[in-house]
């Protein structure tokens, strides 16, 4: 290693997605490996509108691991963290650095520490999987930093051993976590089905709904649902297969009709097991009942699904509509239903790719208050208005895996210091 009277920093700063699970992952057959009952199958959402920025630094002058999240420094000493760090330390490679006279041989990384600094340009812990994109992103930065010689699969691996759902987000576009075999988890990995390119129709609108802040983590829920529900066990064994396949092939095939119907009925299937749980676990309240309402009847009036919904261990709907017109004829619904909270301005309550709110024919709250019923239900039951029951909405659509960033500015650490900037 170089002379360590030198200082010296060596920094990597990596962008990463979060992902929306359409076949979902909900239990475990090994809480520490973090190994799954069921395969599962997600969509990588656009990182221009959600991801997390990670940069990872290391210098003879660190004294311990550190992390900041959002700025502030959090504990590292946590069982996931270990174990990625554990992880990655142990097939750390060689590095140099000509420039900075600076050489690192594979066993040097024992002695040496990282600091580690995290921004999610979305709410952490909100129920949009921070820690998926955050577990990606920690995980794909160390590796490039400390030079692994590990594809893709297996570094998702490794951010499996963070948070489940972070394994699919080291990819673009479809992605599948197959739940592997064997004991050591080495073949539970997840595998790129179709990039981002692939199905480029659909645009995808998240309803953040407005809640406190949820009372059982997908963790526990997840661990409950496993000892309690027998749901849970003809859905892993019986159910979940066989949709993997179709929900392969309706991908495969760009067939909207087959992947709306298996994405919803798999949403649906998730909430019905957390409700099959002892004590049941309720993450959906009346505002997100009322979206899937919403979508299904308007799905059925049309005679063929225009949007699917899938929902988490939380309130938020996502929702994926089959093209731009659709989705520009759902957000002029869903603004119908859910108008802003007064003093709330149009530009923080359509996040992500605005541009759609023209593709409605909105400039302004004026035109949101006059947009008329959604002429599916007028006849049916009175077109209330549900003001505030939506925090925001976020315009995207299925997007890329994790980056490099090689814009120094882009880093979040000092390239001096290592420390925050
Ligand atoms: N950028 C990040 N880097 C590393 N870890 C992160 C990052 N963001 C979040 N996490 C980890 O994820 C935890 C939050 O996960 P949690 O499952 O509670 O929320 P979420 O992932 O936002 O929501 P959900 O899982 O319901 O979609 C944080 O406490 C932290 O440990
Ligand atoms: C409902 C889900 O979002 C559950 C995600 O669970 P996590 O990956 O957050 O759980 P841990 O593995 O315990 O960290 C479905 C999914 O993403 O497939």
């Amino acid at each position: 290693m170089a002379d360590e009277s030198k200082k010296w920093v060596l920094m990597v700063t990596a962008q990463t997605p979060t992902n929306i699970a359409v076949i979902k992952y909900w239990g475990k057959r090994d809480e520490t490996l973090i190994l799954p009952v069921n395969d599962s199958i997600s969509v990588t959402l656009d990182p221009d509108h959600l991801c997390t920025t990670t940069t990872v630094a290391v210098g003879p002058s660190f004294q311990k691991d550190r992390m900041w999240l959002n700025g502030k420094e959090i504990s590292l000493s946590g069982s996931r963290f270990q174990n990625c760090l554990r992880e990655i330390r142990c097939r750390a490679g060689e590095v140099e650095d000509e420039e900075k006279g600076v050489k690192i041989g594979k066993k040097d990384w024992e002695n040496l520490y990282v600091h580690i600094a995290s921004y999610n340009n979305f709410p952490t812990a909100a129920g949009l999987a921070s820690s998926a994109a955050g577990f990606a992103c920690l995980v794909f930065a160390l590796a490039k930093l400390m030079n692994l010689k590990e594809d893709q699969g297996q570094l998702s691996a490794i951010a499996r051993q963070g948070s489940g759902s972070a394994c699919r987000s080291l990819y673009g576009g479809f992605v599948k976590w197959i739940m592997g075999k064997d004991e050591s988890g080495s073949d539970s990995i997840a595998v790129q089905l179709a990039d981002e390119e692939h199905w480029n129709d659909l645009v995808i609108i998240i309803a953040v709904v407005s809640s406190r802040q949820k009372e059982t983590s997908s963790t526990s829920g997840m661990r409950e649902s496993v000892e309690t529900s027998l749901l849970l066990q003809h859905r892993a064994k019986e159910v979940v297969p066989k949709r993997i396949l179709q929900m392969e092939e309706a991908i495969k095939k760009l067939d909207f009709p087959s992947f709306a119907q298996l994405a919803c009925a798999d949403s649906n299937q998730f909430h019905a097991v957390c409700l099959d749980t002892s004590p049941p676990i309720f993450y959906m309240n009346d505002t997100s009942h009322r979206i899937i309402s919403y979508v299904e009847k308007w799905n059925r009036s049309e005679g063929t699904p225009q949007v699917a919904y899938t929902f988490d261990a939380g309130p938020n709907a996502v929702m994926i509509a089959r093209n731009r017109n659709v989705a520009a004829a759902l957000l002029g619904k869903l603004l119908y239903y859910f108008p802003p909270q007064e003093g709330t301005d149009l530009n923080s309550y359509v996040l992500g790719d605005k541009s759609i709110l023209k593709d409605v024919g909105i400039e302004g709250l004026n035109d949101v208050e006059s947009l008329a019923p959604p002429p599916e239900v007028k006849d049916n039951i009175p077109s209330q208005k549900y003001k505030g029951d939506v925090s925001y909405f976020i315009c995207t659509k299925p997007g890329k895996g994790p980056v490099l960033l090689s814009d120094k500015n882009q880093a979040l650490l000092d390239p001096e210091t290592g420390l925050p900037k």
